[in-house]
């Protein structure tokens, strides 16, 4: 099983445990709750050789007395984004499957980068999350989970402290959004500019997911792909333990046959899966009931949008409704 073009039947994992790039505490908490919910046996179930490199814990990098001119904590993010980058490059140079998981969004220049060394141009990204995450002046915001793809576009023109190794560019043509509801001024105006493919929600309900699919498998046929699943990207209802929450989302099923769809293509070589924000669940409980047969992954344990993670993750790793 697991026949993947570009990558070995190995998956190269790592925890990137930040909540710097915003300002709610509780995205650190999620690589260990994933992991405690069940997600390694998943990946084992699920047929993987499984390369765990553990946590990259963003505490470890605090700096003091840095103030910065900059978005909030750069300096250390910097330094952060720099060891993700590492291992993402690390894992990619051996035909591993890349797996990052935040942490908030932030975590993500790192692990793209680290991927485009290794696959250069050839490198598409579908960015599923309700946000476009290309701002690249302060908002009032300050927060760099809502920047760092303007970074990886080259749009963020004044070199940053700690991010010295930033050298590689995204072209935008080469990244869709899927998902995106909540955009501000200038990520709109950027996105026009440079005519950057997206399926918003207007879209998705126009031409359904399936279609959606197609279309962008069929923009990026025979390419490496990584997704960056930001879990905002659906509906509250089923997710909602996350901190930049925005009601109208893609919904459970359409979150979940988007990442089948990717895997099936074989072209899959990477995700984040971010901004899973355990302390913000709307309940404590763990889920116990599970939509469909879960024989294949095992048990899974975790509140609402700890569990639905692992599921994500199951899902773009191969996880199938019938065999
Ligand atoms: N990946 C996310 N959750 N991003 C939220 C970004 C929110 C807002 N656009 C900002 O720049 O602050």
């Amino acid at each position: 099983m697991n026949q993947w073009k570009f990558v070995r039947n190995a998956v190269g994992l790592f925890g990137s445990a930040v909540h710097e790039g915003q300002t709610k505490t509780g995205t650190e908490l999620a690589p260990r709750s994933l992991r405690e919910g069940g997600l390694i046996s998943a990946l084992y179930n699920l047929g993987w050789e499984i390369n765990d490199m553990g946590d990259i814990q963003g505490k470890n990098y605090r700096l003091h007395n840095v103030k910065s001119q900059q978005f909030r904590n750069s300096q250390q993010l910097g330094v952060i984004n720099g060891e993700i980058n590492k291992r993402s490059f690390d894992i990619a140079k051996q035909n591993k499957f890349m797996l990052n998981i935040g942490g908030d969004h932030s975590v993500a220049s790192g692990s793209i980068h680290g991927l485009l060394q290794h696959y250069g141009d050839e490198l598409r990204v579908v960015w599923v999350d309700a946000h476009a995450d290309c701002n690249y002046e302060l908002g009032p915001n300050r927060n760099y989970h809502g920047m760092p793809l303007a970074h990886l576009y080259g749009s963020i023109l004044e070199p940053i402290k700690g991010f010295e190794w930033l050298k590689h560019r995204l072209d935008p043509k080469n990244l869709i959004y899927v998902g995106i509801r909540d955009i501000d001024p200038m990520e709109r105006e950027f996105i026009r500019d440079q005519k950057i493919v997206y399926y918003g929600m207007d879209e998705i309900i126009e031409l359904g997911i399936g279609q959606v699919m197609n279309r962008i498998l069929k923009q990026f046929e025979g390419k490496p792909i990584h997704v960056s699943f930001d879990v905002d990207s659906i509906d509250p209802e089923f997710a909602h333990g996350t901190g930049t929450l925005v009601d109208g989302g893609i919904s459970y099923r359409e979150a979940h046959y988007l990442l089948r769809k990717l895997a099936s293509s074989k072209q899959l070589v990477g995700m984040d899966l971010v901004e899973v924000n355990p302390q913000l669940e709307k309940t404590p409980e763990f889920r116990e009931e599970f939509f469909g047969d879960f024989q294949q992954i095992g048990r899974i344990q975790g509140t609402q949008t700890v569990a639905l993670g692992i599921e994500l993750i199951a899902s773009a790793l191969g996880r199938t409704l019938v065999l």
